[in-house]
């Protein structure tokens, strides 16, 4: 058993209910200044408890080569999807590679003080690329799905966890919202990575022998016009790293990949064209979750990510944002969910007897951090119309340059 720390975010006015996250102090983590934390948050704090919890101890075994579908697929109509356990064969090469996480491994830790980072997908995906970027010497952690990504968090295995959160061709990817509130992490960063999107193939294919190319059904999105130009067959499959990884195991010189060129070099495949995304600035968000909130700051640009559900009423949506926009404070997303356990709301209504409402969740980013009070004063006001809150996170806005 190893003692944790619980986080609490908490608004002075209401009942504790914006979120939960635990943390392990360690010898690698600077340890955070809890006092000087509080008093900064003021009303809205993020404030430690101490509790006993097993450690996570198994090493990372087995490899199942099986990768489930995608539920994005019906960003594409003609898209088909394939179990890559159809596609594959024995290779020597590619099981060297690191195996992906599986669901059903959750028991054990090596204990090392390396960071070890979580991500959906096999080596070579391009959310492997933006865990790299944030953490150029961590340890990389495939997982089979994102859902596994979280567990390992949670659990201990590792430390943190990168996910794509939208892009700015295809737009947000949904699950990953739903995700964030099904799961107690905190965001702590975030990551914007230019995706360069490459057609690759077995040695010596040229792009007119494909008669379909595999990829993650969000690059098959990014590269629609390439695609319809060469009147070929997608097939939608986990990540752009599996369909590299399928294309090197079928043997298939008609099948090509849409994929980075990190994973052309991994699986020993061509690039047969470079750069095949419809927009050339096609930029790929990823957030970093982690089970301890970041204490925020003043010392950079700060954003915070929070999601909420509306009280009824007209114009109910317009005073919510409204709190914002009164205080300067800009918006840089918003994003509405179907309220899954209760999607209908029925409201008496005079005229027509009865009406029926789609119930939502809002997720939000603005640009403040939760040390400046006039984020706080606008949580404040934004309480006034919602049913529930929950700050998802505050953390330093990614400015660096996504030009290569
Ligand atoms: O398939 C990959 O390589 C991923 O990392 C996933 C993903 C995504 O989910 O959007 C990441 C970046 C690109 O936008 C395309 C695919």
């Amino acid at each position: 058993m190893a003692l944790k720390d619980c986080s609490i975010w908490v608004c002075a006015n209401k009942a504790p209910q914006l979120g939960f996250a635990t943390f392990q102090p360690s010898s690698s983590r600077p340890s955070v200044n809890l006092k000087h934390g509080l008093e900064k948050f003021c009303k809205w704090e993020c404030c430690c408890l101490r509790v006993l919890s097993p450690r996570a101890l198994t090493p990372i075994e087995d490899e199942k080569h099986v990768v489930a579908g995608v539920d994005e697929s019906s960003l594409n109509d003609d898209v088909v999807e394939v179990q890559l356990s159809e596609l594959e064969g024995p290779h020597k090469d590619v099981n060297l590679l690191t195996k992906p996480l599986m669901a059903n491994e959750f028991s054990s830790s090596d204990g090392g003080a390396k960071l070890r980072v979580a991500y959906k997908g096999l080596p070579g995906a391009y959310t492997e690329d933006a865990v790299l970027k944030a953490y150029p010497k961590c340890e990389t952690v495939p997982c089979e799905d994102f859902e596994t990504s979280f567990k390992a968090v949670e659990s201990w295995l590792v430390d943190k966890a990168v996910l794509p959160i939208e892009n700015s061709v295809g737009g947000s990817i949904h699950r990953n919202y739903d995700l964030l509130l099904g799961h107690k992490l905190h965001i702590v960063g975030e990551v914007q990575l230019l995706i360069n999107h490459c057609l690759l193939g077995l040695a010596g294919v040229r792009k007119e022998d494909l008669k379909a190319v595999m990829s993650h059904p969000q690059a098959l999105v990014q590269c629609k016009k390439m695609l319809t130009d060469l009147g070929i067959a997608k097939i939608s499959v986990d990540d752009t790293a599996a369909a590299a990884k399928a294309v090197l195991l079928k043997g298939r010189k008609d099948i090509g990949a849409i994929a980075g060129s990190r994973a052309a070099n991994m699986y020993g495949l061509d690039v047969l064209a470079e750069g095949i995304q419809d927009d050339d600035v096609n930029i790929t968000r990823f957030l970093i979750l982690a089970r301890d909130p970041r204490i925020p700051g003043n010392d950079r640009p700060y954003k915070t990510s929070i999601v909420f559900s509306l009280d009824e009423g007209p114009g109910v949506l317009f005073k919510a944002l409204g709190a914002f926009a009164l205080r300067n404070i800009n918006l840089s997303k918003i994003e509405s969910r179907p309220l899954k356990q209760s999607p209908l709301r029925i409201v008496e209504d005079l005229i027509d007897e009865r009406a029926k409402y789609f119930e939502y969740l809002f997720y939000i980013d603005f640009e403040a951090s939760m040390a400046d009070p006039q984020a706080q004063y606008a949580l404040e006001n934004l309480q006034e119309y919602t049913k529930f809150i929950r700050v998802l996170g505050c953390y330093p806005v990614d400015k660096t340059d996504t030009s290569d």
